[in-house]
């Protein structure tokens, strides 16, 4: 086995109404340098990163495991480091990038020549949902369905307009706390409101306007109204970003991390205003990554 790396993207989630549906790849990144060893190896090489174990309790290994043990295969003995840019817990997707991750691992050190549909299957099987899965290997935007237990279907979006804004608080919350705030039902009224809101902000992000599908990403009935409270700032964060100019604000995937949308070009001086109004966030302009997954031999 000759080395390769593995780079995977962050993402964010939801983009306001497309609960668990939409999501978009960003320019952060995990990355996996493997080469051939005797033993297993985990070196971990970023403060991000969770704390270090022995490689069999490794997150990324384990999903490695488990996707040649589908396939009736044994990984071979890689050395692995891995660096990360993606903050854990904080609505970025890390754990979706580890599990694209560990999927490719499996794919390259056993040779199993998956198909992206394949990948996003298996991965979407682990995590619950595609919209994290999805951006992370394929970039860009992508809307997704599941469709049936061993069907996906999506969509991909990779030319827009659009300058990305994040505001990562430095606390953690998990996906599974942030999801037990739901509701476990919504009315047929409430069903069909939130769904028009969705359909009208895809409507107008695919034709570029921008203001529409701004003022529908902030009108979310799905998710945000129960997470509020469990972010701070969620109204003064929008509220300030949306004087700046910014089209529209959204808790990004489950939080605690907003996302905001704005003009080609205005994004790096809103950023830097709303650095000095929040300064207790790291404030990052980010790009949407239009590559996904990556595998550089
Ligand atoms: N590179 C990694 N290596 C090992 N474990 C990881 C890695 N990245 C994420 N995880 C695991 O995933 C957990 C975070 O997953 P969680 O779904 O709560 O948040 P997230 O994926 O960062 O955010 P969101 O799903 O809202 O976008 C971490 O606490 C850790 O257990
Ligand atoms: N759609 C998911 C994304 C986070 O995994 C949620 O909002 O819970």
């Amino acid at each position: 086995m000759s080395s390769f790396t593995i780079k995977v993207p962050a993402s964010t989630a939801n983009i306001g109404p497309c609960f668990d549906s939409a999501g978009g790849a960003l320019n952060l990144y995990l990355t996996l340098q493997v080469s051939e060893a005797d033993n297993w190896e985990f070196e971990q090489r970023s403060p991000l990163l969770p704390a270090d174990t022995h490689y069999e309790d490794n997150f990324i290994y384990k999903i490695a495991k488990q996707t040649a043990e589908r396939h009736d295969k044994q990984l071979p003995a890689c050395k692995v480091i891995v660096t990360s840019e993606i903050p854990l817990a904080r609505g970025l997707g890390s754990s979706a990038s580890a599990i694209v991750a560990g999927i490719e691992l499996a794919n390259q050190a056993c040779k199993l020549s998956l198909s992206p549909k394949e990948k996003l299957q298996y991965g979407t099987e682990i995590e619950g949902h595609p919209d994290n899965i999805a951006p992370a290997l394929l970039g860009g935007i992508v809307f997704s369905v599941i469709t049936s237990a061993n069907e996906i279907d999506w969509i991909r979006l990779a030319d827009f307009n659009l300058d990305v804004i994040v505001y990562i608080p430095n606390f953690e919350l998990k996906t599974e706390e942030a999801r037990n705030v739901l509701p476990a039902n919504y009315s047929r009224e409430q069903a069909t409101s939130a769904s028009s809101i969705g359909n009208v902000m895809i409507a107008s992000l695919l034709t570029g306007d921008y203001v529409l599908a701004g003022k529908m990403m902030e009108k979310d009935l799905f998710h945000e109204p129960f997470r509020a409270n469990l972010i701070p700032n969620f109204g003064r964060i929008k509220k300030e970003a949306k004087l700046s100019g910014v089209y529209g604000t959204v808790i990004s995937g489950a939080g605690p991390t907003m996302i905001s949308f704005a003009p080609n070009g205005e994004g790096q001086a809103i950023a830097e205003h709303m650095e000095t109004a929040f300064g207790d966030y790291q404030v990052k302009t980010l790009e949407i990554d239009r590559d996904g997954l990556q595998v550089i031999k």
